[in-house]
């Protein structure tokens, strides 16, 4: 029998409320098998077994030399009740907390973890991961978002997932994608990504031998700044020590880099390439990274994504893209740092001098640390978790450079296999007949087959489809429940109408299970404000100019996640993480820091933004 006499009041408290929330149907869990299910997600050397404590687990702590039962997670206890002292105040408190786990979150967190920070993540969903995260039905692993994985391979300096799972001592096992995507345009332009360069560009010089040159020498120039990137150690470009010191290594790759940094692909591509056919195909590879067309998607960004495919290449996860998150999560609870889920942070508490000091959930239960990161969008971070605070200057000057992209209509679906005509490739975009169409709401198909890798990931005999498409949230608001379903349906027939014409005869009638969310839905499950995808620029941007990075406004204040530099996509997510970790560690004094040069650089770089 264990004896609970030494806990204090308030620990008693939480753990009576551990003891009677953590039964084996957990309210938390919707789904009762969700448990088992997300444990049997496979995920690599990260045992399945070794489910994150930071769900709820129990766990014995070293104290001041005494070995007291805390609980590990579900319930931090961070404001004792009884003298009204913050943990932070008596010097227990945590270095960080981060709002939101999606990959940008968890790769700040882990990062600090590793570093020696003690970090307090708090997620509103029941699993982490965000819009990497994944879903369980009917035997299906559905991924929420896209399944086209950057940044998995064993080499260079770009692959940050393998770095992010590595630095907490986890590894996935991936399944290499022969192709990235499989491109159905008008006028029966048929590409296909292969991962081996030569072959794409041989593939795409067929369509275009007149503009073979061009296309040689607008990729040139793409794989210029990929290798000047790639040769960089990454980290916080907004921390002097480290921005100079790369600066006097490589100069060559950090001028380049400058040079590039306020430029767009699609101006670059116009000096090489006339032929208007060939630079619509440009817009919509730029579409691919940025939801925007070639001349307003910085150069960098579009260099990363046109040259890693065929550097690193596109490695699928075994057991699908939730198991980054997963593996993440387990990480940073084995660094000794804790995840909270079904926790909603509605408030970032400041201190009498404007300084963040804490968040409110919409229990009301209060966490405290020395810094706050939020890896929600910076639109919900500053016009919710700062209701009524004074929007910091840099704040405004973002959204005049910057608005909310649209959200996007999915479809996730199991059909039949025998629909599937044989050696069909995993991902593709179909554009039909109308290039000005690309960027318009329901225009163009994303469209994922992951179990063409990972078979594991549906029943036997079935495949998994995921398709996606720009859906804007006034789409869908103002209508009644009966009118939404309907108009789910109607919207998915159609979609499934195209692809039967274009790729799949029959494919109505193989369907096995159909799933469709709306910007309502990424809203809800995501927490974006109006499902958004992220930022997208107002007009043409200066590049990556214009892009804040981690700092902000607000005196212990970070953002992390595609809001910030360098946008959206899980690698650059994951860098933003890398470079937020690292602006934190200096700033609570786990890394070197020089205050004098901090002042210079911000000033520099707050300038530089209202270039862009
Ligand atoms: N193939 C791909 O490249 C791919 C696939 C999937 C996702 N993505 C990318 O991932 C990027 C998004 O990653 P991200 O790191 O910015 O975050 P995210 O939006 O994926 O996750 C944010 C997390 O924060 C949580 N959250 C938000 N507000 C909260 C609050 N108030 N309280 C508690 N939790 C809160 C959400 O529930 C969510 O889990 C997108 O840009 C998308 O492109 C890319
Ligand atoms: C500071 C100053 C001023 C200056 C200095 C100079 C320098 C040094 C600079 C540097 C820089 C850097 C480092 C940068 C970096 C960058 C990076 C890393 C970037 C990255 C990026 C990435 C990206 C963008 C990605 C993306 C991706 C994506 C989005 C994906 C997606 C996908 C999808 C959607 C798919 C599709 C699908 C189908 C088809 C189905």
């Amino acid at each position: 029998m264990l004896n609970f006499a030494f806990l204090s009041a308030p620990q008693k408290h939480v753990f009576s409320s551990y003891i009677s929330r953590h039964t084996p149907l957990h309210p938390t869990v919707q789904n009762p098998n969700f448990h088992s299910k997300f444990e049997s997600l496979a995920s690599g050397v990260c045992k399945a077994s070794e489910f994150p404590s930071g769900y709820g687990g129990l766990r014995e702590k070293a104290s001041r030399g005494k070995r007291v039962l805390a609980v590990v997670s579900s319930e931090p206890v961070v404001k004792s009740e009884g003298s009204g002292r913050r943990r932070e105040e008596s010097g227990e408190g945590f270095d960080a907390i981060v709002i939101g786990s999606g990959i940008g979150g968890l790769v700040a967190g882990t990062q600090l973890a590793v570093k020696g920070a003690r970090v307090l993540v708090l997620e509103k969903y029941v699993i982490p991961g965000g819009s990497s995260g994944f879903y369980q039905r009917d035997g299906y692993t559905f991924d929420v978002g896209s399944s086209v994985m950057f940044g998995f391979s064993d080499k260079g300096n770009l692959n940050l997932i393998t770095q992010a799972l590595e630095a907490v001592g986890c590894k996935m096992q991936v399944i290499p994608d022969p192709t990235m995507v499989h491109f159905h345009l008008p006028n029966n332009l048929s590409v296909r990504v292969h991962r081996e360069y030569e072959k794409f560009i041989q593939e795409l010089t067929s369509y275009f031998p007149h503009e073979k040159e061009g296309i040689l020498k607008f990729f040139g120039e793409c794989w210029k700044i990929f290798n000047a990137l790639n040769s960089l150690e990454l980290k916080s470009l907004e921390e002097p020590l480290y921005l100079f010191g790369q600066f006097f290594q490589k100069p060559v790759e950090c001028l380049t880099l400058a040079y590039y940094l306020p430029q767009n692909a699609g101006d670059i591509a116009r000096k090489y390439i006339k032929d208007p056919q060939l630079l619509s195909y440009i817009d919509v590879e730029c579409f691919l990274v940025s939801t925007v067309n070639a001349l307003q998607t910085p150069m960098i960004n579009a260099s990363m994504v046109l040259c890693d495919r065929h550097f690193e290449g596109i490695n699928y996860p075994i057991g699908g893209v939730g198991g980054i998150a997963k593996s993440l999560a387990k990480g940073l609870v084995d660094k000794g740092s804790e995840i909270l889920y079904k926790a909603n942070v509605t408030n970032i508490i400041l201190d009498e001098n404007g300084k963040a000091v804490g968040v409110r959930l919409s229990d009301g239960r209060e966490f405290f640390a020395k810094t706050i990161i939020s890896n929600a969008t910076r639109w919900d971070t500053f016009g919710k978790l700062l209701k009524g605070e004074v929007i910091p200057k840099e704040e405004e000057n973002f959204q005049n450079v910057y608005v909310k992209a649209p959200s996007f209509l999915s479809i996730h679906m199991g059909v039949k296999a025998e629909v599937l005509p044989p050696d069909t490739d995993c991902h593709h975009f179909v554009l039909e007949d109308d290039w000005t169409k690309l960027e318009t709401s329901y225009g163009s198909l994303f469209l994922s087959i992951p179990t063409v890798l990972d078979s594991s990931l549906a029943p036997e005999g079935r495949h998994i489809l995921h398709i996606f498409t720009v859906s804007s949230m006034e789409d869908w608001e103002g209508i009644g429940r009966e009118e939404y379903e309907a108009k789910k349906q109607f919207v998915a027939d159609e979609i499934i109408c195209r692809l039967e014409k274009k790729l799949f005869p029959g494919l109505k009638s193989s369907i096995d299970f159909m799933e469709v969310g709306t910007p309502k839905t990424h809203r809800r499950y995501l927490a974006r404000v109006d499902g958004t995808y992220g930022p997208m620029p107002r007009k043409t941007p200066k590049g990556l100019l214009g892009m804040p990075f981690n700092t902000t406004g607000v005196n212990g204040l970070y953002c992390v996640g595609d809001s910030c530099f360098p946008g959206q996509g899980v690698i650059a997510v994951a860098f933003s993480g890398v470079m937020c970790a690292h602006r934190v560690a200096a700033d609570i004094g786990l890394e070197k820091k020089s205050p004098v040069m901090d002042t210079m650089l911000l000033r520099l770089l707050g300038w530089l933004r209202t270039l862009a």
